[in-house]
């Protein structure tokens, strides 16, 4: 478990511009190391804008996007084809852009390609388990309003599942059925960098860093995620509003 580092940034763009800049680099070094990096996505809000500022930087840092591994911390139970799906908004805006390999992007098994939800988390653990279940070099988190990461809500079940990835089945934002990454995989991230924007994250963000008491990660998920080697919060002036 790391303390949480804190860096405030003036608006959304400028934060999806700080993140690109810290993951590209990021990624570059671990490559130099000769490693080949695994990274978690995030969906939500500001995925779009991070999407667009990594595939604006492409290769300038000397990022090689075809030996980096990807994956989602969550992914919504929907048709391959739907607007939903996080993995389709990443590859189009960014993976495909940038020229990540197919063959190292792996999604999660859409609505129309398995039985159920139940079926989607078994393979997607599966494949994890294949490539180290979870040995991540970045976890990239959006925090929602309620404190919810990945697909992680509060007072779920989910919350206490000791698997790699969890179906849930009942989320309280919609589409209800989804995959998500447990709490257990999550923290086996050497980086775990929250990226959140907006003023109806403050509340949330709050909580999750309170010290006095700390927050029950049931109640915020949020606060019951953190890298091996370092966690950032990575805000703008409007979701820091109340620390
Ligand atoms: O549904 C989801 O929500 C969270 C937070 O999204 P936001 O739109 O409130 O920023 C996101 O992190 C997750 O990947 C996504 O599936």
């Amino acid at each position: 478990m790391t303390e949480p580092l804190i860096e405030v940034h003036d608006d959304a763009t400028a934060l999806a511009t700080a993140v690109a800049g810290a993951l590209v680099a990021r990624l570059a070094d671990a490559q130099e190391r000769g490693e080949e990096p695994q990274v978690a996505l995030t969906g939500g809000s500001i995925a779009d804008q991070l999407h667009h500022q990594l595939t604006r930087l492409g290769n300038d840092h000397g990022t090689d996007w075809a030996r980096v591994v990807f994956w989602w911390g969550d992914e919504r139970f929907v048709a391959r084809g739907s607007d939903e799906r996080n993995a389709g908004a990443a590859r189009a805006a960014f993976l495909d852009p940038v020229g990540a390999d197919p063959g190292k992007v792996h999604e999660v098994p859409a609505a129309d390609e398995v039985d159920d939800v139940a079926a989607a988390a078994a393979a997607y653990a599966t494949t994890l388990r294949e490539h180290g279940s979870g040995e991540f070099e970045v976890v990239l988190l959006g925090v929602g309003p309620d404190g919810h990461v990945a697909s992680l809500f509060p007072g779920h079940p989910a919350l206490d599942d000791e698997g790699i990835a969890v179906a849930v089945t009942d989320s309280p934002k919609p589409p209800p059925q989804r995959v998500s990454l447990t709490f257990n995989a999550l923290n086996r991230a050497r980086t775990v960098w929250f990226i959140v924007s907006g003023e109806a994250k403050a509340e949330a963000v709050a909580k999750a860093l309170a010290e006095h008491p700390p927050a029950d990660p049931h109640e915020v998920p949020a606060a019951g995620v953190t890298g091996s080697v370092e966690t950032v919060w990575f805000l703008d002036r409007e979701s820091a509003s109340k620390l």
